[in-house]
């Protein structure tokens, strides 16, 4: 597997995928036009935020099965695209956030009390304090526009130096306001009351240009204005004339709609805004201390080696999200989900044109999604030729005209919870139910028969007639091919009628085995299942 990662990042991730055995080709500053020849020769892209991952460099990337952002903002990342495609996006959403928060304080403090104007009028022999009288934040009102994880790591900051902070974020409950002591406003008021306006949203269609001439005119004479989270989230020429017309007394920029190259000394970049005193800028900075970049590194690389060895990126942008405590708690669900599907594909081998996977008990909702996902995933890696991931299972599900169908239910009987999918085919409607208990997967109920088993690596299903020596026979036969059953489960619903057995074997029992067994009496079916 390769990786090609695109600008720089910390050397503990590189090394780190070395580690894990991916050939990784560093090319920072690496140009659109050469990435876009060699991206196909690639597994895995890492990035920041200078690279523009559009929809023609995912096209051509054929081999990618992950994109990942090391940071927090996938603006520069066509994620829809990348869905299309099945490819896995991931970024590391909290590696960065303590130093992105300490950098917006720190360019608050800077264009409160002017501190980069007297530091470069000091180098330049110019001691004259008088043209740098600040003002204080103490008893101003702070307004944070995007209360998301930055923005309330800053509002925390500002309450400690005895601001009142208001916040506007419809998207964050009330709770999380009471939480941090933050009036929750809207956007009128915080534009009409605050001091000092920072942002720290995301950019999207809703957030671009949401600061633009309409919202100066609305604000208090003499703000102060701060975006360390993505540029065009503030009109810059509106700002600019909101400034010239002393709307804004300062603002302070670590971000622009457009950067120039980080990685080039020197370069014609020009943005009218560097002509004004009163503006600080810096190059995207937010990320850039040491411990983040480390964080961000290793982050990205964990994820990168989960999806390239098979497993499950805990941060996938393009997936339904789940916070990271819960990992644990949904991992056996989701082994869980993923055996049913494949359990149900290899026992039948028939096609189900309607799926219905019925969730109860105590399973998270948030979890859902994922489950649904990861079962169709396994059902469908035994019938489709595209390569199946959790990002394009439901769309391939669809296009093979299979209906799914999800729900939930309360009460779950004896089990605490229980994951139910029931298979339609042509002919027949065949159920398999299973539960996590002690964060292990068990199936409770294989197609209309008492069971409790682990599924296991691999596994024979045997359908019989329930007589006495069945067992044995089975396992003389499988013997015969040094073949090891490792554990066996037996059910029945009637004596004497129809029974199961579902038995762990060491390894894959040859064809030749499973054509003795079909042919021995007393056995109806057999299948092997390979999880
Ligand atoms: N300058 C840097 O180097 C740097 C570093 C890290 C993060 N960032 C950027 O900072 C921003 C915030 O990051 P975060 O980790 O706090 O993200 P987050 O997802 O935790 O928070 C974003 C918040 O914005 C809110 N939001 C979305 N649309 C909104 C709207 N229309 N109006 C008001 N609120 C809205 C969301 O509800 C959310 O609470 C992102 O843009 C990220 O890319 C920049
Ligand atoms: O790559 C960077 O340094 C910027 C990161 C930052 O903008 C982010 O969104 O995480």
């Amino acid at each position: 597997m390769k990786v090609i990662v695109s600008e720089r990042i910390a050397p503990e991730g590189i090394e780190l995928l070395k580690n894990e055995g991916f050939e990784v080709n560093v090319r920072v500053g690496i140009s659109y036009e050469e990435l876009l020849e060699i991206i196909e020769n690639y597994d895995a892209l890492i990035v920041r935020s200078a690279t523009k991952v559009d929809e023609q460099m995912i096209k051509r990337g054929k081999n990618l099965k992950v994109i990942a952002r090391a940071g927090v903002g996938i603006d520069n990342v066509d994620v829809e695209a990348a869905t299309k495609q099945g490819i896995i996006v991931v970024n590391a959403p909290d590696g960065n956030i303590m130093a992105a928060a300490e950098l917006t304080i720190g360019l608050i403090f800077s264009i409160f009390r002017n501190i980069p104007q007297a530091y470069m009028a000091c180098k330049q022999g110019d001691f004259r304090r008088n043209r740098f009288k600040g003002v204080e934040l103490y008893e101003k009102t702070a307004g944070i526009i995007g209360f998301g994880k930055i923005g309330a790591l800053v509002a925390e900051r500002l309450k400690a130096c005895g601001m009142r902070v208001i916040a506007y974020d419809p998207y964050v409950s009330e709770e999380k306001f009471r939480k941090f002591g933050v009036e929750k406003v809207d956007f009128e008021t915080l534009l009409r009351e605050a001091d000092l306006i920072t942002i720290h949203t995301p950019k999207t269609a809703e957030t671009y240009n949401l600061i633009s001439e309409k919202e100066f005119k609305k604000m208090k004479r003499g703000v102060r204005i701060v975006n360390c989270a993505r540029g065009g989230v503030i009109n810059e020429k509106d700002l600019y004339n909101a400034i010239k017309e002393g709307i804004v007394a300062a603002a302070a920029l670590d971000v622009m709609e457009r950067e120039p190259n980080f990685e080039i000394e020197k370069q014609d970049y020009y943005n009218p805004l560097l002509e004004l005193d009163n503006v600080v800028i810096t190059p995207h900075l937010g990320a850039s201390t040491q411990e983040a970049q480390v964080n961000i590194a290793v982050s990205i690389a964990k994820e990168v080696v989960a999806v390239l060895k098979g497993g499950i990126a805990k941060n996938a942008v393009n997936l339904p999200a789940f916070e990271k405590e819960k990992v644990d708690e949904i991992l056996p669900h989701l082994e869980l989900a993923e055996a049913i599907g494949k359990i149900y594909i290899q026992a039948e081998r028939t096609f189900a044109n309607k799926i219905e996977i019925i969730y109860s008990g105590e399973i998270d909702p948030k979890m859902t999604t994922w489950l649904t996902r990861a079962l169709l995933k396994a059902y469908l890696e035994f019938s489709v030729q595209d390569t199946v991931n959790y990002v394009n299972a439901q769309v391939l599900a669809q296009e093979q005209g299979i209906e799914v169908i999800e729900s939930r239910k309360q009460e779950s009987g004896k089990f605490k919870n229980m994951i139910t999918a029931r298979f339609t085919t042509e002919e027949k409607t065949l159920e398999l139910s299973g539960t996590v208990y002690n964060n292990e997967g068990r199936i409770i109920d294989f197609f209309g028969y008492k069971v409790d088993f682990k599924p296991e690596k691999y596994m024979l299903l045997i359908q019989n007639i329930d007589k006495p020596g069945m067992i044995g026979k089975i396992g003389t036969i499988v013997g015969e091919y040094d073949i090891n059953i490792a554990q066996m489960q037996v059910s029945r619903n009637k004596k004497g009628e129809k029974a199961v057995m579902v038995c762990e074997v060491d390894g894959i029992v040859p064809n030749e085995a499973i054509e003795k067994l079909k042919n021995t009496d007393g056995i109806l079916r057999v299948t092997m299942a390979k999880l």
